[in-house]
Parts: C-alpha cells; structure tokens; sequence
C-alpha cells in the first residue's frame, strides 16, 4: 500500500471539548506495526499524552499533522472488538471515548512518560551567572535528568530547554514507564557447548560445588530461576559469581505472573453427576453455545438449586470448543472459597479479576487473558471487559445485584455490556439468579429471553420454613429486647445443639440515628444532612456521618430543647454485639460490617472462622446474604426486615425482597433443616409476606403492576441528572436550566416523562448541594442523541459555575 496512512487517535484526556479522535501521521518505520488497538504517544499542544488509535484515514489536511511519537506496546493492548465496544459505550451511556477506552484497561496499564535530554549541538556561549549557565552545569553533571525533572527544579528553564531543541543544541527522546510493571525474577543459564563445558569443567577440577552447578545448568538447557538452582544444590550466591565472571553461566531476567491466589491446583476436580434440572438447564446452554449465535437466558434457580455447578459444566463445554468464558460475580461473593472452587475445577486455565487486587497483580492477570494463558476470568463487574478473542460464554451470577452497575463513568450495566458483547462474538450470555431484577423477569416474560427454572434444591432439601414476627405485638406485650420471643428461642435451642446461627442486620436505612425523644430532634451531620450514626468504640461515643466522615460526640443535652432525652434509636451491628453478648453470654460472636472489614482480606479471614466453628453467631450487614454456604448453620434470623423498606428508592420493595430471599436461603442447604424468623414492624407489607414464602413468582405479578402504574423500569428506563454545587442557587439554576430545555426539546412527546427539579435524596453530600432531574422514556436509541447536547451544553455551564452536572444513563437507583 503506497497510499499514507493517518491514525486516528483517542488521547487520554477526558474533557468533553476535546471528546473526538485526533489525526496523527505514522512515520514510515511504523506503518507496519501499527493497528488498531495499538497504545501510542503523542504530541497533542504543548504536551505528549498517552492515546490509543480508533481507526485509519486518509486525512486532508495533512500540514497541520504531526507524527507518532511512540509506540508502547508489541501488541495492541485493544482487540478491535474491544475498540468497537468503547465506541458502544460512550454513545450508550453518555461519556467521553476517552474514559470508556479506560475502563476497558487495568489501572496499573497507564504510563508515565518522561524525556529524556541530550546535548547534541555545540554548547551556546552563556554569560557565568545566568539561568543558561546554572541549566549547562546541571546538564553536564548530571546528565540522566530527565526534562520534566529539571523543569520541575526550575521552571524559569523550560523557555531556554524549548529554545535549546528548536535550535538542535539539544535532542529530546522519550522514554516511557508502565504505571505497572512487569515483575522478573533472575534466573541462570549456560550457554557454553560440549567442548566448552568439558573445557570448563577440566579447570574448575578443584572447585567441587561450581562444577555441580555449571553441570546442572548445562544438563537443564534452559535458564533456571536462580533461588531453585541455589535451593536445589544447597549452593549459594558466591559459588555462582566466579562462574558469572568467566563467563560460564549468564543471569537473565525473566518475567513472571503474579498468581494473587497461589493456590495449589494438582488434582482437578470431576465435575458432579447433574440432577435433572440442572441437566436440562445445562443442554439448553450448551447448546446455545454451539450455535455461536448471540443468546440471553435467565437461569431463575432457587437458592441451593446448584446453579454454580451448571455454570462450572457450562464453561468446560465452552472451553472445550476453543473458546473463552467470563463468570461475573458480586465483589462481596468474590471469596477465597468461591476462586477455589473454580480453580480446582480448571486449574490454572483461570484468572481472576476484583478490585482488591494490587495494580501489579490486576495488571498481570490481564496479561495472561490477553496473550491467551488462560480461557476462563472468574471476576467482579469490570472483568466483563476481558481482551479475550472468541467469547462463547459469559454468566452473571447474582445477577439482580446493585453492583453490576458501576458508579462512575462510563456508569455501565454489566448486564447490558454482556448482551452487546455477546453479538459481537456470537456469545450466550447467562443471567442467573433465584431473584433476578424485574426487568430480566420482564424480558424473558415478553420472549426477549429464555428463561429455565430451577424450582428444587439439589438434594431435595425443603426451602426454609420462614416465621414473620410482628414486632409491635411485642412490645405490647411487654418484650422491650431487640430479640422477639420467637428468636430468643431459636437461638438458644442451636446454641444448645452446638448448631450455628447468622443474624443479619438490614441497614440499608440509616439505622443508629440519634433522636430526642421529648422534641424530636434528629443529630443531622452538618455537611450532608444525613442522620449522623452513633458509633461506640474504647467507651467513646461518637456521631459519624457515613458519607463524609464527619464525626461529633454524642451530645448529653439536645442542642434544640435542651432536655436529657436524647437517644440513639434503631439499630447497628454494634448494639446488637452487645446485647447478644449481654443475653447470651456463652455464645462466640463475630460481627462482619463495614468496620470490621475493612482491612484487605479480613472479610475471608472472618468467614474462615465462621466456618471452623470458631463462634456459633455470625451477625453481619447485606455484606453476609450473598453465596454464603455453611453446612452448620440452622437458623436464620433477620433483626428488622423494615430498615430497607422505606428508603426514598422505587425498588426498596424489590430490594427487601431480594434481601430477605437471599438470606433466607443461606439456612438448611445441607443435612439439617433451617429455619428463618423475620422480625418487622410492617409485617403485612407485601415484600415481606412474598418473601416469607418465598414466591418470586407471585412477588413479580405484584411489583410488575405498581412499575406499570407508576411508569417505572421495566416500562420505561430512567436517566437521572444531578446538579451539584457548593453554592445551593447555583445548583438550582443549572437542573432548573436542564429540566427547561428538556421541555423544550421533548414538547408534545407523551411517552417521555420529566421528573421536574428536586432536591436530591441525599440532598447535601460533602457540603455540596444536589438537586436531581430524571427522564423517563420509552427506547433510548429516540433519545440519545438529543439527550446528549443538551446534557453536554448545560454541564458545561454547571463548571463555569464552579459546580459540576452528572448523568447516569438506565439509573438503578437514584440518590
Ligand atoms: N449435582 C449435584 N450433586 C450433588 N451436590 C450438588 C450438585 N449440584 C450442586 N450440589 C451442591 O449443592 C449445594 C448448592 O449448590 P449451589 O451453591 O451451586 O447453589 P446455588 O443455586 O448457586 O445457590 P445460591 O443461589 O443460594 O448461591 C452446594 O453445596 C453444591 O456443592
Ligand atoms: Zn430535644
Ligand atoms: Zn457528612
């Protein structure tokens, strides 16, 4: 091809002004090596920034182009696909190309570059006592600065050292250091032939120890780790050092892969004879997979159908076939237990991705799934983006679960990334759940997708009896306890029998609020305006507010009425710790929620000892309902089913019943049989009593009905967009300015809703004020394009007004 290429370029900034491929020139060295996908440097302005290249053009202008500066990698760290997806994303919901090509890559993958200088030119004449003159020396002396440094020193230098490479006095080149970095090991080898080694061997005659190490590296043939050679041998470092000296042996670096879980995988698993249900489960995808043709199911199991093991058989078939699986999990589930299980099935064919990883480890493990190492990622949310080359298979489990929706830009669906991907490879994607989101249910309703239902548990166990306590009874009946009678039993008869027992805690409300009882004061924090939580800690008691951090202590008087009735309320694990130990002395406790878990590794570190049997009670937040397995444990009991139920959110009902389902099912999956006991002061709210009997089914019938009349998701899709500023007019000004504009553009349409301006749920975050508009529609794809000028156009004036204004596109939850 004669013709010159041009690169298109996405670069790394994430601005909307400059939200567009950039054209640069491939010098002629490179034209082979570049594609698209390729990681490359760039002039772009005064600056060299880091992109990646979109596409090829014959571009036009070809005066104004300047050439690449780099190329960073051997292979493109973006497949096509990949390139084509952040393209997908950016238009769906609504960010620039720049962060969704991000989001695709491990963190660890940016670099930094620096440049280097060379004095190339004969040296100006400079005045002794000028900036020129101090510049020279500090070239001369030290001559691996690197130009950002010195003008980091002084940055009166940075004219001189432009003027210095215009005139050729100096010559830039660039280096570039990977935000992560390979990790290498030194290792040994000997490259010396027959006659050399006998050679060597005959002159080392006396020198016993070094000729069984150069005779151990010779017979290997290849280079060796050096701690094995010295470990094998019994040999140490100053053995090796004369043979490096001759020249015998030479030390090599080599890469190695971190392996974050290092578990030992010798013997593989066999995968379990499948019970009926779960064969035809397993038939319809597999050979949904064999069709390569795209294909959505909701796997719709009951908690201990043994969905997992169809997954597990699922991916060998896929595996089998020479293609590549992604399983999805929830971060929470994402355990030591729940890693092993898929790498004793699939030894290392498995990498595993989650945000607890370091850079380096998460780098790696995307390295292994790039160059093809492994067929199989066992990940949170993002691993949904793995370079693979031919996905046949990708699961979500749990797949109802909030976190699937990310936080920040590009705010992606997994779900929905999965569905897209799965048309680009031909790839079936599996949705499973024994609660899956309404939305999911709807589709597979409408014929979208295929639903299979797993109505049994494996072994036939019967689904947990649950007991719904009303609490207010009681307190008429005079039981002022946290526990009801009912619970109190329970828990003392497995106590009694040695049985374990989880309690769990539904705070999704702002439990421990502190309230005065005589006027009704609530201790807000200051900069949020959310109800503060009493914490206690070395006999301290404190105010803290969730979200910021603010903390206070615990006024003896209230501030409004100055009375001395001001009293926490409601309930936090810590307050139930107390009283379990308080009313049952004996019993070992471990408490898992935000505080206790925030250490790296201390949530698996807790769960082991739950599983040893080190403690009889396990009491926890939502952070315990999920995928938790303990033969042990006999009774489930929920402290109040109410805390999630009213919170400002159209799914609380949807949530309360997943949540309390989820934990249900945690009891009885084994040879003893579970109870449940829910406690709630609305123990006729229709989540609660569907929950009680576990009837998905008849939850859905229900729900479908109050989304339809409200016009909520499945029926419409929501976008939500939160106008946020220090400054409470300002804030105001811009959603009112949207919510106008919006009305403008979508005049006369009847099937799209405008929630007008109001302040936000959290009305107050980090002493910023927010006020949310949301729209409700039909079809994105009608609203799309218009949503984005102007959403684009008011964000723009929300930064001149110091503030900001976000998007989230198909919002899961509005705060
Ligand atoms: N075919 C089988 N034969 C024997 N035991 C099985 C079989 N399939 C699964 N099991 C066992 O049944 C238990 C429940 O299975 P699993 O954890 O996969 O259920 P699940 O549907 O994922 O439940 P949940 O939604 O509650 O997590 C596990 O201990 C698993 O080892
Ligand atoms: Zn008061
Ligand atoms: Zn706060």
């Amino acid at each position: 091809m004669s013709s010159k290429r041009f690169a298109e370029v996405i670069v790394e900034l994430r601005s909307a002004q400059v939200d567009r491929p950039f054209h640069y020139e491939v010098p002629e060295h490179w034209q082979e090596q570049v594609q698209i996908g390729t990681r490359v440097l760039v002039p772009f302005g005064p600056r060299r920034l880091e992109g990646y290249i979109v596409g090829f053009s014959l571009a036009a202008d070809v005066s104004k182009i300047k050439p690449i500066l780099e190329v960073l990698d051997d292979e493109p760290p973006l497949t096509p696909d990949l390139v084509d997806l952040a393209g997908w994303l950016s238009e769906r919901y609504l960010c620039t190309k720049a962060a969704a090509v991000q989001a695709l890559l491990p963190s660890g993958m940016r670099a930094k570059a620096s440049t280097k200088l060379r004095l190339a030119g004969d040296p100006p004449f400079v005045l002794p006592a000028s900036l020129e003159a101090d510049l020279l020396q500090s070239l001369y002396q030290s001559p691996n600065k690197t130009k950002e440094q010195l003008i980091a020193e002084r940055p009166e230098w940075r004219p001189i050292l432009r003027a210095w490479v215009a005139e050729g006095i100096l010559e830039e080149s660039y280096r570039v250091k990977q935000g992560a970095q390979v990790k290498t090991i030194t290792a040994l080898q000997c490259s010396l032939d027959s006659a050399a080694f006998q050679a060597a061997l005959e002159e080392l005659s006396r020198a016993k120890k070094q000729k069984e190490v150069l005779a151990y590296l010779f017979d290997q043939g290849v280079a060796v780790p050096m701690k094995d050679v010295l470990s094998e041998l019994g040999a140490s470092s100053s053995t090796v050092k004369p043979l490096l000296e001759k020249g015998y042996l030479q030390k090599v670096e080599q890469e190695v892969l971190r392996d974050p879980y290092g578990i030992a995988h010798e013997q593989p698993e066999q995968p379990l004879p499948l019970t009926e249900l779960q064969r035809s489960a397993y038939d319809q995808i597999a050979a949904a997979v064999d069709t390569q043709k795209p294909e959505t199911f909701l796997l719709q199991g009951v908690t201990g159908s043994g969905k997992t093991e169809v997954y597990l058989q699922a991916i060998a078939s896929c595996v089998e076939q020479g293609r590549q699986a992604i399983m999805l999990v929830p971060e929470i589930a994402l355990t030591p237990q729940m890693v092993e299980r898929f790498k004793k099935r699939f030894g290392d064919d498995v990498a595993v991705m989650h945000s607890r990883l370091s850079a380096g480890e998460k780098f790696d493990e995307w390295r292994r799934i790039r160059q093809g190492d492994v067929t199989i990622v066992v990940g949170a949310r993002s691993a949904i983006f793995a370079p693979f080359r031919s996905i046949g298979l990708m699961i979500i489990d749990e797949e109802h679960e909030v976190s699937y929706k990310q936080d920040d830009h590009p705010k992606y669906l997994a779900r929905e990334v999965a569905m897209y991907r799965a048309r680009q490879h031909g790839a079936t994607v599996v949705l499973g759940s024994a609660t899956p989101a309404l939305e999911t249910r709807w589709w597979a309703h409408q014929g979208q997708i295929r639903r299979i239902e797993m109505g049994e548990r494996v072994m036939g166990q019967r689904l947990p009896k649950v007991k719904v306590i009303d609490m207010r009874n009681e307190l008429h009946e005079g039981n002022r306890s946290m526990f009801s009678k009912a619970l109190k039993k329970g828990i003392e008869e497995r106590l009694e029998k040695g049985e374990q027992i989880i309690l769990f805690l539904n705070r999704r409300g702002f439990a421990t609020f502190v309230l005065c009882r005589s006027c009704g004061y609530v201790a807000r924090c200051r900069e949020c305006e959310i109800p503060l939580t009493f914490h206690k800690a070395r006999g301290l008691e404190q105010l803290r507010c969730h979200y910021c951090g603010y903390a206070e202590r615990m006024p003896e008087t209230c501030p409004d009425c100055k009375g001395d009735h001001v009293r926490h309320f409601g309930t936090g694990t810590q307050r139930v710790e107390e009283e379990l130990h308080r009313v049952f002395p004996q019993a070992g406790v471990i408490r898992m929620d935000v505080d206790t878990t925030s250490g790296k590794g201390s949530h698996a570190e807790l769960l082991q000892r739950f599983r040893n049997q080190e403690a009889q009670i396990l009491l926890g937040t939502q952070m315990i309902a999920k995928g938790l397995d303990f033969p042990n444990v006999t009774l489930v009991g929920v402290i109040s089913a109410d805390t999630s139920l009213f919170v400002p959110d159209f799914r609380a009902a949807e949530r309360t019943f997943q949540l309390l389902t989820q934990v249900a099912g945690r009891a009885g999956r084994h040879l003893l049989p579970g109870e449940v006991v829910v406690q709630s002061y609305n123990p006729q709210h229709y989540a609660v009593q569907f929950a009680k009997k576990q009837e998905y089914e008849n939850f859905f019938q229900h729900e479908i009905r109050v989304r339809y009349g409200v016009h909520n998701p499945p029926f419409r899709e929501l976008t939500a967009f939160t106008s946020v500023n220090t400054d409470e007019d300002a804030a105001l000004r811009i959603a009112r300015t949207l919510e106008d504009r919006l009305r403008t553009l979508f005049q006369g349409r009847d099937d799209i809703i405008i929630l007008g301006t109001s302040p936000a749920p959290l009305s107050r975050l980090q002493g910023k004020y927010r006020f949310n508009v949301v729209l409700k529609y039909i079809r994105f794809k009608q609203v799309g394009d218009p949503i984005r000028t102007v959403y684009l156009e008011a964000a723009h004036e929300a930064q001149k007004a110091g503030g900001y204004l976000s998007i989230d596109v198909n919002a899961q939850m509005i705060l």
